[in-house]
């Protein structure tokens, strides 16, 4: 069994003041938003993490520093971390629903599931990752940014997290949400069986969205996906808009049967006689 890294001990003694409210990016203080921010994004940071900006800058500051030395994120990446990170996941919340669980699988070094959790704090989420060193930079980040109440990270495949163990029960959400992970058809072989009945994947793609959901619409129907949707997010907010792929998970698709013994042309299972069932 592959280990389990959670990180739900309650708040962490390091936690920076800001979490505590300390003053705000419209405080008196200067807030380590307003260090970090771009000011031609801050409009559209301030529409997107609201009162939690100051917790979302902390988090910046991480990857552009740890992050970065750790080799989670391309020292090319720091200039840009609002706009294509930061941003663009947080723009995601918008098709999540109020007070959901939320899986988010592959997530490195926390894109998306870590921006969610702190745009939202009704959430609670669970970062499905393999990799020790991005685990080991996860649990850290949720611990020195206050979320271990409502963030738990689990060191494994999403596969691994689906199936469970002798010591755990499978994991399921509401929501299961990715990120630069896979395509679309490997994604809902992967992500389906962490949603509940009825729950969705909710996947941030590129440009070539609509030529995914053409190419494995099929694949995605025989996984017990629903039809594909795609959905723009941050419309107005950010240019140009987050786009989705949203699957839900429509039928419980059990894994997959081993083959029977052959059976004759008469529909007599070869070497047995009689009963055919
Ligand atoms: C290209 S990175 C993307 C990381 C992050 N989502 C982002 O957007 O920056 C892909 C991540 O998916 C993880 N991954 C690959 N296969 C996986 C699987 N079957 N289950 C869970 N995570 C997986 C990798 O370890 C890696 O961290």
């Amino acid at each position: 069994m592959r280990s389990v890294g959670r990180s739900d001990a309650g708040p962490s003694r390091s936690r920076p003041s800001h979490v505590d409210g300390a003053a705000g990016p419209s405080g008196d203080h200067p807030s380590p938003a307003d260090a970090t921010l771009p000011p031609d994004l801050a409009d559209a940071a301030r529409a997107l993490f609201g009162d939690r900006l100051d917790l979302a800058a902390a988090y910046a500051e991480l990857l552009a520093t740890d992050g970065v030395v750790r080799g989670l994120i391309g020292p090319r990446e720091t200039p840009r971390l609002w706009d294509r990170h930061l941003l663009n996941c947080a723009a995601m919340a918008e098709r999540i629903p109020e007070g959901a669980s939320l899986i988010d699988v592959g997530s490195g070094a926390g894109l998306p599931g870590l921006v969610l959790a702190i745009a939202r704090p009704d959430l609670t989420v669970t970062l499905v990752e393999p990799l020790a060193r991005r685990t080991t930079f996860l649990i850290e980040a949720v611990e020195r940014l206050g979320l271990t109440r409502s963030v738990r990270v689990f060191r494994g495949r999403a596969e691994e997290a689906a199936a469970g163990s002798r010591d755990r029960e499978p994991l399921t959400a509401d929501i299961v949400t990715a990120r630069a992970v896979a395509p679309l058809d490997r994604l809902a072989a992967w992500c389906l069986p962490l949603a509940v009945a009825g729950g969705r994947l909710v996947a941030l793609k590129g440009a070539s969205a609509a030529e995914e959901i053409a190419e494995h619409a099929a694949a995605v129907a025989r996984l017990g996906g629903g039809e594909p949707e795609l959905h723009r997010c941050g419309v107005d907010v950010i240019d140009p808009p987050a786009t989705v792929i949203e699957v839900v998970r429509e039928r419980v698709i059990g894994p997959a049967r081993k083959k029977g013994p052959k059976r004759s042309r008469g529909g007599r299972r070869r070497g047995t006689q009689g009963r055919d069932r």
